[in-house]
């Protein structure tokens, strides 16, 4: 199939290139001229583990390039993918100007064509309910008749996207048209041939349907966030906890991790939109705000822990950070929780000195050079009085704590991602804090 995706981000590209692998030919739309310069030099513009691969392999197979030019692609293609950003607005909800934007001018695109072929504009970016039938009200305002608008909501995460969107738990399609379900089946039918479904409904339950999965995934985390707190004070172990609750099997093991609160593009963003979706159609969604509250409070949670230790006063004290990133295997610095945590240190007059195996670069543009950059994660240690762990990247895990403990000047750890084992660090001489499990004090 011809295909064309208007704006190459995080899911733009990795949409791109994947349905480029099965065979189609994808001609993929950006309006940032650096991020197409460096598209255009083969240079992949996101970390984004396995994508590389595929997206050499498509581009040499010429069923995979990029341009600037909307006209040509939306001439070329039968289906046209939306993956625009939609930003939070100043109010909560979501900021519809590139969608709509775009929209407005593939109307005129196709008003001008010369022929009438049918074609079918897909959103996949995550928009409220009701927006699929705004676009085509843009569109149709341009007197063509012969499209269709879906709703098809992409469900990867960062760090993992070519695998879920190649493997996906299930492809949710919203539509009305029997011509643009059929498409759509024809489409995916490479991806879904291990048997997971596609889920087929009208646009307003799909648009609903992508709020409700990262809610309700954020939800989830919120309560195991606020249960560690309560464990941590009752004297309970978080960690026992969550693995006995989510061998239920109505409970599950995954997304139950406690942590510095949940961060990213998706979580917080999304949260927010459906408070004030479900406020504006007269239905208020009252447990997301307290959801949206919890997170924000969880983030302050270890500068509390750090000055709790410290007697209040963490004047002129040196902290080394390992992790930026709002979780691991991605370069993604959007709402991290890192940002909150070291604006904090500095705020306090702290000196920061931090290290991430992929985030560094993005880091600058929401940090500046106010905290150091180490060039790996002992050279962050010296002289530090304490180290805090924000990202649980995997090379974290199972470090040279001989090292640590000779480069720290107090053998000290706040660990925001529970990634080390407290009977442990108590054998090792260190004094740790988590979270959701007693202190160790050493
Ligand atoms: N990042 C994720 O993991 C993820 C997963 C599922 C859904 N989503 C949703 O998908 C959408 C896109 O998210 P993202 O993370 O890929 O965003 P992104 O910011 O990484 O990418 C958006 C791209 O659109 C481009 N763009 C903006 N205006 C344009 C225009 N007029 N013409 C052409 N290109 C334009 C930008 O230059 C950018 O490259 C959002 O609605 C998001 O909520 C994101
Ligand atoms: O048990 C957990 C799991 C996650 N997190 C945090 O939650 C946030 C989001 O993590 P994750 O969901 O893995 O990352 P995203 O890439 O933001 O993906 C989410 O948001 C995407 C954008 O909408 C959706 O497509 C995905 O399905 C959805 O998982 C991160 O800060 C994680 O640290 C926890 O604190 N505990």
């Amino acid at each position: 199939m011809k295909l064309a995706v208007i704006g190459t981000g995080y899911v733009g590209l990795v949409s791109g290139t994947c349905f480029a692998e099965m065979g189609n030919t994808v001609i993929c739309v950006d309006n940032n001229p650096d991020k197409l310069e460096k598209l255009n030099k083969r240079i992949v513009p996101i970390y984004e583990p396995g994508l590389e691969i595929l997206f050499q392999r498509n581009i040499d197979k010429k069923r995979l390039s990029f341009t600037s030019d909307l006209r040509r692609a939306v001439e070329e293609s039968e289906i046209i993918f939306l993956c625009l950003p939609t930003p939070q607005g100043e109010d909560g909800s979501a900021d519809l100007k590139y969608v709509f934007g775009v929209a407005e001018e593939i109307g005129k695109i196709l008003q001008s064509l010369p022929n009438n072929e049918f074609k079918i504009i897909v959103n996949k970016s995550t928009v409220p309910v009701g927006t699929s039938t705004a676009v085509r009200q843009i569109i149709e305002k341009y007197n063509i008749e012969n499209f269709e608008v879906v709703s098809n909501p992409e469900f990867l995460r960062e760090g993992f996207a070519v695998d879920d969107f190649m493997k996906p738990d299930r492809i949710v399609v919203g539509a009305r048209n029997p011509k643009a379900f059929e498409k759509m089946r024809i489409l995916y039918e490479p991806f879904v041939r291990q048997g997971n479904p596609i889920f087929e409904m009208d646009p307003e339950s799909a648009e609903v349907t992508k709020y409700a999965s990262n809610s309700y995934l954020a939800m989830r985390i919120t309560f195991m966030n606020e249960l560690a707190n309560f464990c941590e004070k009752a004297g309970a172990n978080v960690e026992m906890v969550r693995k006995a609750m989510g061998s239920d099997s109505r409970i599950g093991k995954r997304f139950l991790f406690p942590g510095i609160g949940y961060g990213g593009s998706c979580f917080p963003k999304d949260v927010n939109a459906l408070i004030k979706t479900s406020e504006e159609f007269g239905s208020p969604m009252k447990i997301l705000k307290v959801v949206d509250e919890v997170n924000k409070n969880q983030k302050q949670l270890l500068v509390k822990k750090v000055k709790e230790h410290f007697n209040g006063n963490i004047e002129g004290k040196k902290f080394a950070v390992w992790g930026l990133s709002f979780k691991p295997n991605t370069d993604d610095m959007r709402e991290a929780p890192s940002i909150v945590i070291i604006n904090q240190l500095l705020d306090s007059n702290a000196k920061v000195v931090a290290y991430d195996p992929a985030a560094m670069e993005n880091a600058r543009f929401y940090l500046g050079d106010k905290p150091e950059y180490a060039q790996d994660q002992y050279s962050a240690l010296p002289d530090a009085d304490a180290l805090l762990i924000l990202t649980e990247w995997n090379e974290f895990r199972n470090p040279d704590f001989d090292k640590i403990k000779s480069l720290l000047k107090n053998k000290l750890i706040f660990d925001g991602r529970n990634i080390f084992d407290p009977a442990k660090m108590k054998e090792l001489g260190f004094t740790y804090y988590s979270i959701g499990r007693k202190p160790v004090n050493n």
